[in-house]
């Protein structure tokens, strides 16, 4: 009885939501038609305003969503991120509590399985991973073969989509299997990141250990020295912080693969390819090399002033959903504090709140999760080309996350363009042209 109340109830909704698209499409064709609405779009490259649109054209099109902003393309239960509140919940937790009392294993099992685990199956998920650290001869000896100049979002993607190849259960699209193998990723993706940073440096690689958690080994794996317990909780606040983000562009991304009933490596593999760009997770390297550029605190000012003079980016500000504070940026500043203290260098952490006050100021753009993570991670001794791999060790989890739920209740994903194109033409010979 109550299934069939919650079917009529989500029926009811769909209908109220499809109502409401045709209303706003309605109004938004008729505004485009009568002009005001065309403003917002870029203008168009000379080329393509050699095809004026027919009448037919104009009359079926429609407005894009530039950047699909604002549209919801999924119902989700992983996560909620209130961009006006500024609020972050993995699975009803709030990232406040989940950063102050969890660690890594256990939100990872919470945005895979939705709830917390029990003692016993805690163990065991941690068990898992520890099973999983070692990697596959043949992915260790792809990383070997690649110039160490390949960026290391190459280097991790690549081996990734390797990995695949010798998984047995890689094809394998039912719910036990992709948990199986979110669990291999999750644990893979540490050891490949590691593995990669030493070998492009001309070091072996360092076997993982069995008796570290995942943080205190990623960082072993990375360093050669055990960390102390400090750094441990570091790692392990940065990838619980990491670890998931609603309907981001990596995650989108995964889902669209995983929509078509391709393989998690798949999804994963084109999820990595996203996060890579500085427009998402790549931005934390970018911070870094803003930093290094700017070289000292006193030439903050000047650098916020040239860089809004020309129109330029602010890496690691702005945000597609947060309008106000990210709320993991407040526990990064903090850490990147204490370590600027720490390690007697707090140069970084003083030009990034400097920074922080004038890019606010100029542009009116909070910091996000990008920018307290560079100084961070910095201070953590991780190379800036590497920060961006260090997010993807954590939010691979989310994506799973993501893909499991995609996959429980399937659809392919695919929206439409609005043909702005030459009109209807016959095809010319190349010999006539
Ligand atoms: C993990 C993450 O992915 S967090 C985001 C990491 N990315 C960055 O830090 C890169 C810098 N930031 C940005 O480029 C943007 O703020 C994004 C991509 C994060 C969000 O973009 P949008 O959703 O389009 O944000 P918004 O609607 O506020 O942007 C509108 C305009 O505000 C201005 N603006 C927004 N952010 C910035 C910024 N950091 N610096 C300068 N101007 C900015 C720009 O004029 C922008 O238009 P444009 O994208 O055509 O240049
Ligand atoms: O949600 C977004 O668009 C980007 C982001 O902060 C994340 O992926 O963590």
């Amino acid at each position: 009885m109550s299934r069939m109340l919650i079917r009529l109830y989500r029926a009811l909704i769909q209908q109220i939501r499809h109502c409401y698209t045709h209303v706003v499409t309605t109004f938004v064709s008729i505004t485009a038609t009568t002009g005001s609405i065309r403003q917002h779009h870029q203008p168009l490259p000379e080329h393509e305003k050699a095809h004026p649109m027919s009448d037919a054209t104009l009359d079926k099109e429609k407005i894009a969503a530039k950047g699909l902003k604002g549209i919801v393309a999924a119902d989700s239960q992983v996560c909620d991120v209130d961009g006006d509140l500024g609020k972050l919940i993995y699975r009803g937790f709030n990232i406040h509590e989940l950063a102050e009392s969890s660690t890594f294993e256990e939100t990872s099992y919470l945005l895979l399985h939705g709830e917390l685990p029990s003692a016993t199956q805690l163990k065991e998920f941690t068990e898992l991973l520890i099973h999983h650290r070692e990697i596959d001869a043949p992915v260790l000896d792809c990383l070997k073969s690649l110039p160490p100049s390949t960026p290391p979002m190459t280097a991790l993607r690549t081996a990734v989509s390797i990995s695949g190849c010798y998984d047995p259960l890689a094809e394998d699209n039912s719910r036990a299997a992709n948990l199986e193998k979110s669990v291999r990723l999750t644990a893979e993706m540490a050891t490949i990141t590691a593995a990669f940073r030493r070998l492009r440096e001309g070091l072996e690689p360092i076997a993982p250990r069995k008796d570290l958690s995942h943080a205190g080994n990623f960082m072993y794996m990375l360093n050669g020295t055990v960390p102390s317990e400090d750094a441990t909780r570091a790692m392990d606040l940065i990838l619980i912080l990491h670890a998931e983000h609603g309907l981001n562009a990596s995650t989108f991304a995964a889902r669209v693969i995983a929509a078509t009933l391709a393989d998690l490596y798949s999804a994963v593999t084109g999820a990595i390819g996203a996060l890579k760009g500085p427009l998402h997770g790549g931005a934390n390297t970018e911070v870094l090399k803003v930093l290094m550029e700017i070289g000292s605190v006193e030439n903050v000012a000047s650098y916020v002033e040239t860089t809004r003079a020309n129109k330029g980016k602010f890496m690691g500000f702005g945000h597609a959903v947060y309008k106000v504070e990210d709320p993991r940026a407040r526990h990064l500043k903090a850490l990147s504090e204490r370590l600027g203290k720490e390690t007697g260098d707090p140069k970084w952490y003083d030009m990034s709140i400097l920074m922080e006050r004038l890019v606010r100021e100029s542009i009116n753009r909070y910091c996000n999760v990008d920018f307290y993570s560079a100084s961070l991670q910095h201070y953590m001794g991780i190379p800036g080309d590497l920060f961006t791999c260090v997010f993807a060790t954590s939010r691979i989890v989310g994506w799973c996350a993501h893909v499991l739920e995609q996959l429980a209740d399937n659809k392919i994903i695919r929206p439409s363009s609005n043909y702005i194109g030459a009109p209807e033409r016959h095809y010319v010979p190349v010999s006539q042209r």
